[in-house]
């Protein structure tokens, strides 16, 4: 029998290549129905298998000087430096642990630095691929109703994650 000369590994399951003597070229079988293609067979793209799971998550940011907008309703022209900005966040962390996570909406409407304070720093639902990635990781690694226990840096500052939904 002919090894897979592409190791298959990009054909959805099932599905083996093999040659055909009489016609001398290769073409693809389906060892689960028998059926057979001239054409490689492709991956099911239309991401049916793909999770289309959202999160529903809000969040307080504390922006730094090298923020990608180093500015927010707060301040006009955000001077402060990353270590500062992460010792602000962990200070706001403590501060939420010892009153409760009921208290998150309103320090993030005082505290945070994302456009989004003015609702508790609620971004509603969203889901892989909107967020920036470190983000985007932690909040989907959140149960409901988890509060981040690290805090996350992105490109626009550092950030503790409330997944609500
Ligand atoms: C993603 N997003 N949603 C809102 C928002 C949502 C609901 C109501 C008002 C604003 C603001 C933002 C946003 O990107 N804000 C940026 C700051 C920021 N950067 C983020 C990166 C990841 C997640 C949230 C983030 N928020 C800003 O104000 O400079």
């Amino acid at each position: 029998r002919k090894r897979q000369s592409d190791g298959g590994d990009d054909l959805p399951p099932g599905w083996v290549k093999r040659h055909s003597k009489s016609k001398n070229r290769s073409y693809y079988f389906n060892t689960e129905n028998n059926t057979s293609s001239w054409d490689r067979p492709r991956k099911d793209t239309s991401g049916e298998e793909k999770k289309s799971e959202q999160v529903k998550a809000s969040h307080i940011l504390i922006k730094h000087r090298e923020s990608r907008r180093p500015s927010s309703w707060k301040e006009e022209n955000i001077t402060r430096t990353s270590e500062e900005a992460l010792e602000k966040l962990k200070v706001i962390q403590r501060q939420i642990e010892e009153e409760g996570i009921e208290s998150f909406d309103k320090i993030a409407q005082e505290e945070s630095d994302c456009s989004s304070a003015k609702r508790g720093g609620d971004l509603g639902y969203f889901g892989r691929g909107k967020m920036q990635k470190p983000f985007e990781d932690a909040a989907f690694a959140l149960t409901v109703n988890e509060m981040s226990k690290e805090i996350v840096s992105t490109e626009s500052g550092h950030h503790i994650i409330l997944r609500t939904a």
